[in-house]
């Protein structure tokens, strides 16, 4: 057990208040059934050394959390990148209730004219918001998850400096670019990053957990530090659904809506490839 201590943990990207320190090492993250049914299962996967090891559900000040590994403890003032993976950033199921439920969205249609006013078509500049689908598939071409199947969302370096504008990095030298940024060109990290990315391929295809699941919204959680250690997690999983028994993905195949295709693994070969690319 990692002892008592002051914990170090930074949230790079993600919904503001959803993080508590827990003790021993540990995190707690605001509660979701679909999360915790996610970690069970991965706790007996293949993937189980590529995610947090899960802890179970905790109260705290009248509000349930997943507590799970803080996977910062075993680093020293560490670099931090969060990339969110797959070709698809939103579940079948929300496209088909913005269908018959629509709600457009005020602060969504501010966040797009913030980065692109020319975006919003003539009716959504009408009613001033947007469809949470629509907001999501704008940002999905507008960055690389369109076309290299993930995106980086952010990162925070040693020396704290915090990058989080990435909404329009696009391009494979662009995403190069970030990345170059993200290790200071150091090429050891780059192996260690690449080595491991390439053992979560090998355990993502023969995972269960992950034939059996539509992956959407799930990041990886890049970590370093200046001791040249290196890491990559798998992290959020509130925007995993099991997929019907009859069902299964191979995370390659192009999504057309009903296969419940994601991306992830097309996304994880071109980010393979990137990194792959930077190495001399
Ligand atoms: N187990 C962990 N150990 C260390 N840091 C973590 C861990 N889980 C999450 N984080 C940090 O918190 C950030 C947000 O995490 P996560 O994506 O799970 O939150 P979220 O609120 O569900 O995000 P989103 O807005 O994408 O739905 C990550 O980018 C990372 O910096
Ligand atoms: O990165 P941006 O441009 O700020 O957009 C947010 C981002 O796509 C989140 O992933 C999403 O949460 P989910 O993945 O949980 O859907 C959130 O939806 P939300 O506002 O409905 O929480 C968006 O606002």
């Amino acid at each position: 057990m990692t002892p008592k201590k002051p914990q170090q943990w930074l949230q790079v990207v993600g919904h503001a208040g959803s993080f508590r320190v827990g003790e021993y090492g540990t995190l707690l993250k605001r509660f979701c059934e679909g999360e915790r049914e996610c970690y069970l299962k991965l706790m007996g996967d293949t993937l189980r050394p590529f995610v947090p090891a899960y802890h179970g559900v905790v109260p705290l000040d009248g509000q349930d959390y997943n507590m799970m590994d803080n996977l910062l403890t075993h680093f020293s003032t560490p670099a931090v990148m969060d990339c969110k993976m797959g070709s698809r950033t939103y579940l079948e199921n929300e496209l088909q209730i913005a269908r018959e439920r629509p709600q457009p969205r005020k602060d969504m249609y501010e966040k797009m004219v913030a980065v692109d006013p020319e975006a919003p078509t003539a009716q959504e500049r009408a009613q001033q918001a947007v469809l949470k689908t629509r907001y999501m598939q704008w940002r999905e071409t507008l960055s690389s998850t369109t076309s290299l199947g993930f995106r980086i969302e952010g990162f925070r370096k040693a020396n704290e400096e915090c990058y989080t504008n990435f909404k329009r990095t696009k391009s494979r030298a662009q995403v190069t670019e970030a990345l170059d940024n993200f290790v200071e060109s150091n090429q050891h990290v780059m192996w260690g990053y690449l080595i491991r990315l390439k053992q979560l391929r090998q355990a993502l295809e023969t995972s269960d957990f992950f034939r059996r699941h539509e992956v959407v919204g799930s990041s990886l959680l890049f970590v370093h530090d200046w001791s040249g250690r290196t890491g990559v997690w798998m992290i959020d999983f509130g925007k995993t659904a099991p997929l019907p028994p009859e069902l299964t993905v191979d995370h390659r195949t192009p999504w057309v809506e009903g296969n419940r295709e994601d991306g992830y693994l097309w996304g994880l070969d071109n980010l393979i490839d990137t990194l792959a690319s930077m190495l001399h």
